[in-house]
């Protein structure tokens, strides 16, 4: 039996405040084993019937990195498309990708097809094999950022041209495109607060009870 005393939930508190989306890296290495580690802490995260439904692939050719930074510009050129006035002029500031400079890039997906947990949850909630991914996702992130790694998320890509390239299973549902490196800088903002593109909200505007 494991108990976590104050001080533990004190510092576990702070891991969720200081968790950021990393877009800004250093070119330092990750040292051997440390992608492979998070993957690991991953997978002890919450499925839907013990799916385990995330698939992981950590991608290294430079051919392939560099279509997925082609298809992130043009998505995000296409984005940029979609608001005009101020907000485009700000959206045009932002950086939203650490594609260039991070060390790792890792791409996840969600396998719809498996027999592993036989269906159990899925009949009528199919997208919990999707859910369930985010939540490795998550707990990645947090356990990234105890070590003093970064993680950046990437959703501006285009599914089937990253499916494409990465060249999967059909039955691979891509789900995130992850970079990871040792951040810039650390910081207890969003990066989106900074730059005035948004703001965190108190947790009771979005809680309610009936
Ligand atoms: C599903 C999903 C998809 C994306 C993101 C997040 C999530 C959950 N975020 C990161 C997002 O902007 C960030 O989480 C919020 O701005 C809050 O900042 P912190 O994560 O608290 O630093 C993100 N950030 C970015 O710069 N480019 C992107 O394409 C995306 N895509």
């Amino acid at each position: 039996m494991v108990e976590f005393d104050d001080s533990f939930r004190r510092q576990l508190r702070e891991l969720f405040v200081w968790r950021r989306d990393v877009r800004r890296f250093r070119s330092r290495a990750l040292p051997d084993g440390a992608v492979e580690r998070l993957i690991d802490t991953a997978c002890l995260s919450p499925s839907v019937g013990l799916s385990q439904p995330w698939r992981f692939v950590i991608v290294d050719d430079p051919a392939r990195r560099r279509a997925v930074i082609d298809d992130f510009k043009a998505c995000n050129a296409d984005a940029l498309n979609c608001y005009s006035g101020e907000r485009a002029a700000r959206y045009a500031t932002l950086k939203l990708s650490g594609l260039e400079q991070a060390p790792c890039h890792l791409a996840i997906f969600a396998e719809k097809s498996s027999d592993i947990g036989h269906g159990l949850g899925r009949a009528t909630m199919p997208e919990t094999t999707e859910y369930s991914v985010v939540a490795a996702i998550t707990a990645m992130w947090l356990a990234a950022r105890a070590e003093g790694i970064g993680l950046g998320w990437v959703s501006i890509l285009n599914p089937q041209r990253i499916h494409g390239v990465l060249d999967l299973p059909a039955s691979w549902k891509f789900i995130a495109y992850l970079c990871i490196g040792y951040p810039e800088a650390e910081c207890d903002q969003p990066e989106l607060e900074r730059a005035k593109w948004e703001h965190r909200r108190d947790a009771s505007e979005f809680t309610l009870r009936r």
